[in-house]
């Protein structure tokens, strides 16, 4: 379990982060989202110690990250892929790791195995691809075989046979009971990856809820409908003081209402439907409607 309490940053008087608190809970994807510059980076940078916060703290497993013993069995963490050392070799880059963090050089090629690195294994990493770099990555992480795992944009890079292999191997490794923290910004991937969502803005927190229910309450619901007669429906639409829109198909789609309350009222009048869906907002339009003060702010501030 990871936890970030009243965790704040500056830089040279900048509040890049402002009073965060959140868990990343075992046996479940958390996304963790948010606009460019929204701090992000930095609080994963936080909980691992490589900086230091200007207030509140950060646990893993209870303890701040700088007393953990071995800390690569307690949390695994891909951060930036080009980071890596490029004169080593894929699997001298791990030997190195395991060494320094007392694990068995088993480990090594368990997780090139994992990763599908094993046939690039002893290839140097300059050579690498961003797709291969990020494997490499996520092999480091897995390396201490620990309880919770932090990935910052894992996907980046990867081609679409690599996304679904990130997705699998994530939901995989929450099945197991591990704490999984992960952003992106592919909230198609989000949507299909996280169970959780803490989504931020501005270093603050904005949403730290299941990923269906902030669909629920940050989107909208839209009932499209179709009737054999369009006239008369556009008819029943003005007259009905519903939140009715014209699609460019000669569909209507109604906001505010239920669909069962558009099927009678067509009933009702005479005009027969032949298309009625409920169409809900995809995480990406329920983001950016949630998100777009922080946008702006931003971009006033820049
Ligand atoms: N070492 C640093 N010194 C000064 N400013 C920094 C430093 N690290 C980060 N920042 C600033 O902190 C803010 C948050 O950056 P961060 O990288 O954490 O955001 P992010 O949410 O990860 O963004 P992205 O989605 O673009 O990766 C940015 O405005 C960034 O410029």
């Amino acid at each position: 379990m990871i936890k970030v309490e009243g965790l704040t940053k500056e830089y040279g008087g900048v509040r890049v982060v402002d009073g965060l608190d959140f868990e990343v809970r075992p046996g479940v994807v958390t996304g963790f989202l948010g606009p460019n510059g929204a701090g992000k980076s930095t609080t994963m940078r936080l909980v691992l110690g490589l900086d230091r916060p200007t207030a509140g703290r950060t646990l893993v497993d209870g303890r701040p990250y700088a007393e953990l013993d071995r800390p690569l069995r307690r949390v695994g963490a891909l951060l930036d892929a080009h980071a890596l050392h490029g004169g080593r070799t894929a699997r001298g880059h791990l030997r190195w790791l395991a060494a320094a963090n007392g694990l068995p050089d088993r480990r090594v090629d368990e997780v090139l195995d994992q990763v599908g690195l094993t046939d690039a294994a002893g290839r140097r990493i300059r050579g690498f691809s961003l797709g291969m770099r990020q494997r490499l990555g996520v092999a480091a992480a897995l390396l201490g075989d620990p309880p919770a795992l932090m990935l910052d944009e894992p996907v980046n890079g990867l081609d679409p046979e690599g996304i679904r292999w990130i997705r699998a191997l994530l939901r995989g490794l929450a099945a197991e009971g591990r704490a999984v923290l992960v952003s992106s910004h592919l909230m198609t991937e989000m949507a299909l990856t996280a169970d959780h969502l803490v989504v931020i803005g501005r270093g603050r927190l904005l949403a730290d809820s299941a990923t269906a229910a902030f669909i629920d309450r940050h989107g909208r619901t839209r009932i499209r409908v179709r009737a054999v007669d369009p006239a008369k429906l556009a008819a029943l639409m003005g007259r009905s003081g519903l939140d009715a829109q014209p699609a460019a198909d000669g569909a209507w789609e109604v906001t505010g209402t239920a669909a069962e309350e558009i099927a009678a009222l067509a009933s009702a009048d005479g005009v027969v439907l032949y298309e009625i869906a409920v169409q809900q907002d995809s995480l990406e339009e329920a983001f950016m409607r949630m998100t777009t003060d922080s946008v702006e702010y931003r971009a006033v501030a820049a």
